[in-house]
């Protein structure tokens, strides 16, 4: 098993509704994403997946977010912005993309840091 990491990163506003906290203020963050890639066959040039091809799919994914107001975008509108969502939001955005890819690669991990002491994993 190989597994890749590529890390990114985007800056956006949110809110979150947790009865009282200073989060549920309008407020941003920069946020770093780190993306996980495994699979088990290297190609002929020895390379799981071209670290290329997955930041080209995952810099697709972060111009929908960079910049934001993370409520109002489509996916946020019924389940709150937090980490853990935009984890699982970005990991799903990825795994069809990876469909060109060879089979059986996917996306097996994805970590948003909203701090350099705060972040949220989704494991597929
Ligand atoms: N499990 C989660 N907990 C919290 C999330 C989250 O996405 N997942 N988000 C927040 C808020 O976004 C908040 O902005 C950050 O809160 P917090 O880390 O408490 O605040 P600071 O970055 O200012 O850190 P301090 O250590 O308090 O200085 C809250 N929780
Ligand atoms: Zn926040």
């Amino acid at each position: 098993m190989f597994e890749l990491k590529i890390k990114t990163h985007f800056a956006a506003a949110h809110q979150l509704t947790m009865v009282g906290q200073k989060c549920e203020n309008l407020h941003g963050h920069n946020w770093n994403i780190e993306v996980y890639v495994s699979g088990e066959k290297l190609n002929a040039a020895g390379v799981l997946v071209d670290f290329g091809d997955i930041k080209k799919e995952v810099r697709k994914i972060m111009e929908q977010l960079d910049h934001k107001f993370l409520n109002e975008i489509d996916a946020f509108k019924d389940a709150q912005p937090s980490s853990e969502r935009i984890a699982i939001y970005i990991a799903e955005q990825l795994q069809p993309k990876l469909a060109n890819f060879p089979e059986d690669v996917r996306v097996s991990r994805v970590s948003a840091w909203e701090s350099d002491d705060a972040c949220a994993t989704y494991i597929p």
